[in-house]
């Protein structure tokens, strides 16, 4: 985390937070993608969102900047950024809030750019547009942020069309333009998939730094777990419109309890792994989204499931004061000991 460390009694404040949303298609017949989800972000945190192919994540990240797809609605709950209820602004204030502390990073780079101007002019008008600064101002501004995000030759980069920069170079490029409003949070959406392997890497290990030098929270959606569980302080588990899990990255590999969290780790190879070695899979796939679910999502894949699971969606408790998980097996197996049975994020 890129903040100092704190005490007790200085929990850094929320800067997202979302409460029971529930967001579906916008139709007689609607499709159900988020089915109440609660989740912060804490300021300076760096929080890893993971889950398979559907899971959510990015309908996440997209109700989180107000920037849901046309014909995908917020059916009830809250999204909180800054401590401010997204739904009780106008408009232009929504707008203004979210262009100011909210960053998004899609994982195409090429999709956040104008393809027809080049980057210097599109990052001077986002600065002009936030601080009123002259056009020499913002050109130096613009020049510091790419310098921030390793770009040793920022005169070139502005001069260039995104075209003109490799895949990790316009990404590079969207963070910089990210951070030219000095957001609270950068939510990036699996930035690195559409990279080369090799700068993968340096993508992420530039968003951790960006978050330790910079205090910016930063929400990282991703499909691999164990790459999240190194690089984040906290991890949340989704599945089928749900979060299964959310604990400490630093426990993730003892302790996670969910069986699907579990399983994922198990799907992911490690350098230990042999060449040949078959991973395990998840057998089985996840509800479709149109599918009506009395009760866990998990159910049919779940190697403990019991009669419960298939009527009753099980309620997320707190195991302790980081680690909250949703599953009636594990809540059975804890029967014996006191646990706290409160809804937390
Ligand atoms: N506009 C839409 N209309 C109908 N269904 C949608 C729409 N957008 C998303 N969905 C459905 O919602 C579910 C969640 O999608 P989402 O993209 O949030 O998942 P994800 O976990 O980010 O997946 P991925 O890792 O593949 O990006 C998917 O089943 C998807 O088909």
């Amino acid at each position: 985390m890129g903040t100092a460390p704190t005490t007790r009694d200085e929990v850094p404040a929320d800067v997202i937070g979302l409460s029971d949303l529930v967001v579906t298609t916008e139709s007689s017949d609607p499709v159900v993608i988020l089915r109440g989800v609660s989740l912060t972000v804490r300021a300076g945190e760096l929080v890893g969102l993971v889950g398979e192919s559907g899971s959510g994540k990015s309908t996440v990240a997209l109700a989180i900047a107000d920037l849901l797809p046309e014909g995908v609605v917020r059916a009830s709950g809250s999204v909180r950024v800054n401590g401010e209820a997204l739904d009780a602004l106008p408009a232009k204030r929504r707008g203004a809030l979210l262009g100011r502390k909210v960053a998004l990073v899609l994982q195409d780079p090429s999709a956040s750019l104008n393809p027809v101007r080049r980057i210097g002019p599109q990052m001077i008008e986002v600065l002009r547009f936030h601080f009123g600064v002259s056009r020499a101002e913002a050109l130096r501004l613009a020049a510091d942020r790419l310098r921030e995000v390793g770009i040793d030759d920022p005169g070139r980069v502005l001069a260039s069309y995104p075209d003109m920069l490799s895949g990790g170079m316009k990404q590079r490029v969207v963070i910089a333009m990210g951070l030219l409003a000095g957001p609270e949070v950068v939510i990036a959406d699996e930035p690195t998939t559409a990279l080369d392997v090799r700068v993968q890497a340096s993508v992420l290990d530039l968003l951790v730094r960006l978050n330790s030098e910079k205090d910016v929270a930063i929400l990282l959606v991703s499909h691999n777990i164990v790459a999240v569980g190194e690089y984040c302080d906290r991890v949340i588990v989704m599945y089928a419109g749900t979060i299964v899990e959310s604990l400490a990255a630093a426990d993730l590999m003892a302790s996670a309890r969910h069986p699907y969290t579990r399983a994922l780790i198990g799907s992911v190879p490690s350098l230990e792994t042999p060449t040949q070695a078959e991973l395990p899979t998840i057998p089985g796939s996840p509800p479709d989204p149109g599918d009506v679910l009395a009760g866990c999502p998990f159910e049919p894949r779940c190697p403990l499931a019991r009669a419960r699971c298939a009527t009753e969606l099980p309620r997320r408790i707190a195991l302790d004061e980081s680690h909250t998980v949703a599953c009636w097996a594990v809540e059975e197996e804890l029967a014996q000991h006191p646990v706290r049975l409160e809804p937390s994020c």
